[in-house]
């Protein structure tokens, strides 16, 4: 645990000192979408990839878009509809969120920050557990995780509640980890 707090520290420091590269969107991501399909995107924070690129990919095919919803560590973090037209809330942690009272949906594909990853889809989050949990609530869903190049790491060894990722988009490569 306390080796999986220095790894994090570490990459943040990484991502933090990277060059901003904006991420191109792989065409396996684009062929993955459909009308009306849920995509839980994210609001970029501090230094983590912005994810717009996709969240734009995925309306401009008529999907729908969710963010993230937490109140703190400890609960489970929702996804909630996002009006576009509508303003966002602050939250903890520094993010922006839909207001408690938007719209639960179930997300059909999984945008998810990273601090850190392997090639076999193994990540590191913020240490909170939200995603964690997340893709124990919604285990059919598409988890794709979102980093830079320079994130990877040799090898993460898993805990027991963690859920591997699908695939990983980066500055420089698709990296395809489950079918
Ligand atoms: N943009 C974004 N939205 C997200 C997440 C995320 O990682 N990024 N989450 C992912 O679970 C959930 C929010 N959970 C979080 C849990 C803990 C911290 C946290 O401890 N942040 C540190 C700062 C980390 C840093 O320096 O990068 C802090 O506030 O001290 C942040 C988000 C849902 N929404
Ligand atoms: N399905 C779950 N149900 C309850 N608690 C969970 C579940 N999954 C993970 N957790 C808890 O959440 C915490 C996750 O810590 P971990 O260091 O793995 O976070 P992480 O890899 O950075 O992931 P995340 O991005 O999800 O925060 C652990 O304390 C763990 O016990």
């Amino acid at each position: 645990m306390s080796d999986k707090r220095a790894i994090r520290a570490d990459l943040r420091a990484r991502r933090a000192a990277a060059p901003r590269t904006p991420l191109p969107v792989p065409a396996a991501f684009r062929e993955r979408l459909q009308p009306g399909l849920i995509v839980a995107s994210y609001v970029p924070v501090g230094s983590e990839v912005d994810p717009a690129p996709f969240a734009t990919a995925a309306t401009q095919i008529g999907c729908v878009l969710a963010l993230p919803h937490v109140v703190d560590r400890a609960t489970p973090l929702r996804f909630l509809a996002w009006d576009v037209e509508a303003a966002l809330a602050d939250g903890p942690f520094g993010l922006s969120q839909p207001p408690s009272h938007a719209r639960d949906l179930a997300p059909d594909i999984i945008l998810t920050p990273l601090v850190g990853f392997d090639r076999h889809g193994n990540r590191i989050g913020q240490g909170a557990g939200h995603y964690d949990r997340a893709f124990a609530a919604y285990p059919n869903a598409w988890r794709v995780g979102l980093a830079l190049a320079v994130q990877e790491v040799d090898r993460l060894v898993p805990d027991p509640w963690d859920v591997p990722l699908h695939a990983i988009a980066t500055d420089t490569e698709w990296i395809v980890t489950a079918p």
